[in-house]
């Protein structure tokens, strides 16, 4: 009998004829469904908040401006000026921020004011001190000037009782001035996630350490570490375990006690040494998607004692794009967090590319002179291109021949920071 060798495949990533690939955007949809905040909740004072994610709704305890007050140094009187010249004579006293003042202006009077101060009863309107003459207990301005002119309404930012910030945002600095400004003390906010990373491969050795022939330091893990504490979880190191099931399955239940999430990189596709996928399989939990995606084409989703474990591709490059396209998200997702788009902006390309349809692309990629440019090779071994990137370019599923000049879209790295 003759052995006939399969046909030959230039294409690592032609489609195979009757085989479902999922698309990116299915396999999305399906994570942001299916998948719900697993962390418990804690109340921190608003000084510990920022980069956590909000459990509750937040409304306003009081208004801001909670009273009427003065936006500029100047002097404040009763209700608009007509155009022409205006001569009023000083009241007694001041307002000053912070201050209350109990002066009296009558009609047809001014007091001087200072910015932040109340105004005081019977000023509605003011004028900048630098558009007024001064002297003898007297002011004298030009008109017009509206009502209201230079105050702020109390209120005319937030009102009491409004809600001010929505369950599943990331506190930023910004949002806690919003809750002190409005008299919130502290907010209730989901603990922070805790993801596990494992390195899989009996090739890999501790940089630092002797690599004998074969062997190769592994990449992926503080890669993966560094980019879990960006996204704002908390990285456990689980270190790298060989190619051995039953060492794995040990490991995995490490994780599981020590971790709200697993990543694993390597051994995620079907061959022989890759026990990810086939421990998942027997758990009886586990999905291999196999995605239209380019680079990043297996990746094992599985459940291990309950635990959510992403079986990353061992190539780092495919490891890194399937972390920032699924991963990131789900972990959001988990954290609390709302589902996060990835940010992205059309752009001129400065390369040629002839793509090929159904399978969705990202090209490492960087913008120089408001053109974007792609790496040299599109290896997904090729870490260099991944340190040389400060984005992806994404290339929709469809076949296209992208010409200079072209729009693509572009998400920059820092689109996926937390
Ligand atoms: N017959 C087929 N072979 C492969 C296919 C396929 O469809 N049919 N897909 C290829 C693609 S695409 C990828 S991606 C990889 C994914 O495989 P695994 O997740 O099982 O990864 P490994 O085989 O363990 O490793 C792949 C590659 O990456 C290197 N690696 C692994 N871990 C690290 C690390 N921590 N740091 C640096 N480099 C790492 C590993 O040495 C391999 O070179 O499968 C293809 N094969
Ligand atoms: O696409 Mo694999 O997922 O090249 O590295």
């Amino acid at each position: 009998m003759t052995l006939k060798p399969p046909p030959l495949r230039n294409d690592c990533f032609a489609l195979p004829a009757g085989v479902h690939w999922t698309p990116v955007d299915e396999a999305l949809t399906l994570l942001q469904q299916r998948l719900h905040p697993v962390t418990s909740v804690e109340t921190v004072p608003l000084a510990q908040a920022v980069g956590r994610v909000l459990a509750e709704p937040i409304t306003a305890l009081r208004s801001n401006p909670p009273q009427p007050n003065t936006a500029v140094d100047g002097y404040g009187f009763a209700g608009a000026m007509p155009a022409g010249e205006h001569v009023l004579p000083l009241a007694d006293g001041r307002a000053a921020a912070g201050v209350a003042t109990d002066a009296v202006v009558s009609k047809g009077q001014a007091i001087r004011v200072l910015t932040g101060a109340a105004l005081p009863d019977g000023v509605d309107t003011v004028i900048l001190e630098e558009d007024v003459t001064l002297g003898d207990g007297q002011i004298a301005f030009r008109g017009p000037l509206k009502q209201g002119a230079n105050t702020r309404r109390a209120g005319e930012d937030v009102i009491a009782g409004q809600e001010i910030l929505t369950a599943g945002r990331l506190l930023t600095p910004a949002d806690l001035a919003l809750c002190s400004a409005t008299g919130v003390a502290e907010v209730a906010v989901h603990q922070r996630l805790r993801v596990a990373v494992l390195s899989t491969g009996d090739e890999l050795v501790e940089p630092g350490d002797p690599a004998e022939p074969g062997q190769i330091y592994d990449a992926n893990r503080v890669m993966l570490l560094s980019m879990i504490a960006q996204f704002g979880h908390t990285p456990v190191d689980l270190g790298k375990v060989r190619d051995n099931k039953s060492e794995l399955a040990v490991r995995l239940t490490e994780a599981a006690a020590a971790a709200d999430v697993i990543l694993t990189s390597g051994g995620a596709s079907a061959g022989d040494e890759d026990h990810v996928s086939s421990l998942l399989r027997e758990a009886g939990a586990m999905q291999l998607w196999r995605l239209a995606l380019k680079p990043g084409r297996p990746l094992a989703l599985g459940l291990w004692e309950d635990v959510p474990v992403f079986g990353l591709p061992g190539n780092p490059v495919a490891a890194l794009v399937c972390s920032l396209i699924f991963a990131r998200p789900a972990m959001a997702r988990l954290s609390g967090r709302d589902w996060p788009e990835a940010q992205g902006f059309d752009v001129a390309a400065a390369f040629e590319k002839r793509k090929k349809p159904g399978r969705r692309e990202y090209l490492r990629a960087r913008i120089r002179d408001g053109r974007v440019e792609v790496f040299g090779s599109e290896g997904s071994g090729r870490i260099s291109g991944l340190s040389w990137a400060e984005g992806l370019v994404e290339l929709d599923d469809g076949e296209r021949h992208i010409k200079p000049g072209d729009l693509v879209r572009f998400l920059p790295f820092s689109g996926f920071a937390a």
